[in-house]
């Protein structure tokens, strides 16, 4: 229909909203923000990429994806909200200034545009993407199984009935390949990958696939710890951190785990409110404040790749 919604950073907005709003706030902002697409989803709808920083040459770069997961709206929501606060409070907040001046956020509103669309037009509860299975009536690979990452070994279903289906092979998605395909090609200058889900109020770091421990577990978990005791400064909202494994479950194909292996220290999973109550249905009054908090997280860790 051609009726469009009107934005809110206060609500959950559809899809067509979200394209709008990305289009609107790169061009109000174009020495700060610009809009490219990362590609186009199995459904033919675009994924958007924003970049956020002030132009300059070599800078570092830290990869925000949101909306891996169809259902988790909240992590949509945030995403929204962290460009919105970039463009408000650039110049005037001392700590995002010197972010933005010397890091570029490449933020993905939505990766999973179909499966969000789907949750929205059919069924709230949709987790996976949209593709077609072969032999199967059954829809969607978990884009969060889908990466070349201990690939189906562990905490990943090969029906494709299933919620965590692994797909047919590594980033058979066009959703995932897009994805990774910006992040092997940007390797040089990619030190962060934060991707955003819910719930559970989690911050999360490699390895899901395995109990192996990271060569760099040490420092990222002082980066969490760090992170989560600002996250919890605002609202004392409890998180808990740690590796994926141990701290959640084992679940191979994970982005942050490929993203890891791929180069990006840097790489965490938050999992953000609440922790059941409402689960994916998180009520739009808590939008503001999750938001604020983790921003408060996305902080913290964008500080830390920034002094080292
Ligand atoms: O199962 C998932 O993909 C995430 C947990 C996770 C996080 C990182 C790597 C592998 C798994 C949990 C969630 O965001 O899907 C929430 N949930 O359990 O539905
Ligand atoms: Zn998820």
């Amino acid at each position: 229909s051609n009726i469009r919604a009107v934005h809110s950073y206060v609500k959950y907005n559809d899809l067509d909203t979200i394209n709008a709003w990305s289009a609107n706030i790169a061009a109000q902002n174009s020495g700060l923000v610009s809009r490219s697409q990362l590609g186009t989803s199995y459904e033919g709808r675009p994924i958007y990429l924003l970049k956020v920083g002030k132009s300059g040459s070599n800078k570092k770069a830290v990869v925000l994806d949101c909306g891996f997961h169809a259902r988790e709206w909240i992590s949509v929501a945030f995403c929204q909200w962290f460009v919105k606060e970039a463009v408000e409070k650039y110049g005037s907040d001392t700590q995002l200034t010197n972010l933005l001046n010397n890091l570029d956020f490449y933020v993905v509103p939505v990766l999973n545009v179909d499966g969000y669309a789907y949750t929205w037009s059919t069924n709230r509860m949709w987790r996976k993407t949209r593709s077609v299975n072969s032999g199967t009536t059954c829809i969607g690979t978990d884009p969060n199984r889908n990466f070349n990452a201990g690939w189906c070994t562990v905490g990943a279903s090969s029906r494709a009935c299933d919620d965590t289906y692994c797909g047919s092979s590594p980033e058979s998605e066009r959703e995932t390949k897009a994805l990774a395909n910006f992040i092997r090609n940007n390797l040089s200058s990619i030190k962060g990958y934060l991707t955003i889900h819910s719930y559970s109020q989690m911050l999360l770091f490699p390895y899901s696939y395995s109990y192996a421990v990271a060569k760099d577990h040490t420092e990222l978990n002082t980066v969490a710890k760090n992170a989560v005791s600002q996250l919890t400064s605002l609202y004392k909202t409890k998180y808990t951190y740690g590796a994926g494994g141990t701290t959640i479950y084992l679940a191979a194909g994970g982005s942050d785990d490929w993203a890891y292996d791929a180069g990006v220290k840097y790489s965490f999973t938050f999992e953000l409110r609440d922790t059941g109550r409402y689960g994916f249905l998180l009520p739009e009054s808590q939008i503001q404040a999750t938001s604020q908090e983790t921003i408060l997280a996305v902080r913290s860790i964008a500080t830390h790749i920034l002094n080292n």
